[in-house]
């Protein structure tokens, strides 16, 4: 997707990928001490034409209609794919009526990452282990590295060339703890540079996350016990969004 050639412009290009919300994970992310290899540009609600215009007129004063029609299907197809996986989730757990204003309350990054194969005195960790803010991240890796935590504690890899969803940690506050955000990773093997992308679906600046008075009760009252009391039901949950996925995508 014109990866290589984005990545590619010089820094203080990339550095006017500004946005006046930093904690978003917008803007030009680099030379972070803790994780050297990375590299991240993120722009917000990228489904929509203007916005992708907008960055890539930014990053080529005379435009790059190629890979800003890129940015925008990729953003625009991730932004569907995750709409539908959210749709999935509120009926799964019975509450599709809250579906609609929970759309309206979020919007979402589009971000690209590429991370630098290291070097043999570097360290391999692209991505050190982490769960995301989001409601719902899709990624895609071109090349693989992503690992996730197993509730058995092992890393387990996933496949270059596909899409992976992940809830994030307003997921699983909104559903009182029944959806899992699991813990991943970046590790950098073969010696050559990983790019992927990925859309971050969040809850909108100063939108109150509203938890259904439908997903608390005696059983489960509004407060995260312990991981332990839901982790299975989230194990379930993510298998079936891998099934399904897997047959949204090869259609
Ligand atoms: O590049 C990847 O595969 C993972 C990125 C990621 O986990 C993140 O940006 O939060
Ligand atoms: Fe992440």
């Amino acid at each position: 997707m014109g990866m290589k050639e984005l990545f590619g412009l010089p820094d203080e290009t990339k550095e006017k990928n500004v946005h006046s919300k930093p904690h978003r994970k917008t803007g030009y992310l680099s030379k972070i001490e803790a994780v050297p290899l990375f590299e991240s540009l993120g722009i917000i609600n990228a489904h929509i034409l203007d916005e992708a215009r907008a960055f890539t007129d930014l990053m080529w004063p005379n435009g790059n209609p190629a890979i800003c029609r890129t940015i925008h299907s990729a953003a625009k197809m991730l932004q569907e794919l995750e709409r539908v996986v959210r749709k999935m989730i509120f009926q799964y757990l019975g509450v599709g009526d809250y579906y609609d204003s929970n759309i309206k309350n979020s919007d979402n990054v589009f971000r690209v990452l590429k991370y630098k194969a290291p070097r043999s005195d570097e360290s391999d960790i692209g991505l050190p282990p982490h769960t995301d803010k989001s409601i719902l991240t899709i990624l895609y890796q071109d090349m693989n590295g992503l690992e996730f935590l197993s509730k058995e504690g092992q890393w387990l890899q996933t496949q270059p060339g596909t899409f992976t969803v992940l809830a994030g940690e307003a997921q699983m506050a909104w559903s009182n703890g029944r959806i899992h955000a699991p813990t991943h990773r970046v590790i950098m093997r073969g010696g050559k540079d990983r790019y992927s992308y990925a859309i971050f679906a969040t809850p909108n600046d100063g939108a109150t996350v509203e938890i259904p008075k439908e997903l608390i009760d005696k059983d489960r009252p509004l407060q995260f016990r312990s991981f332990n009391t839901w982790i299975s039901s989230s194990t379930c949950m993510t298998i079936l969004i891998w099934i399904i996925l897997s047959k949204y995508t090869q259609a």
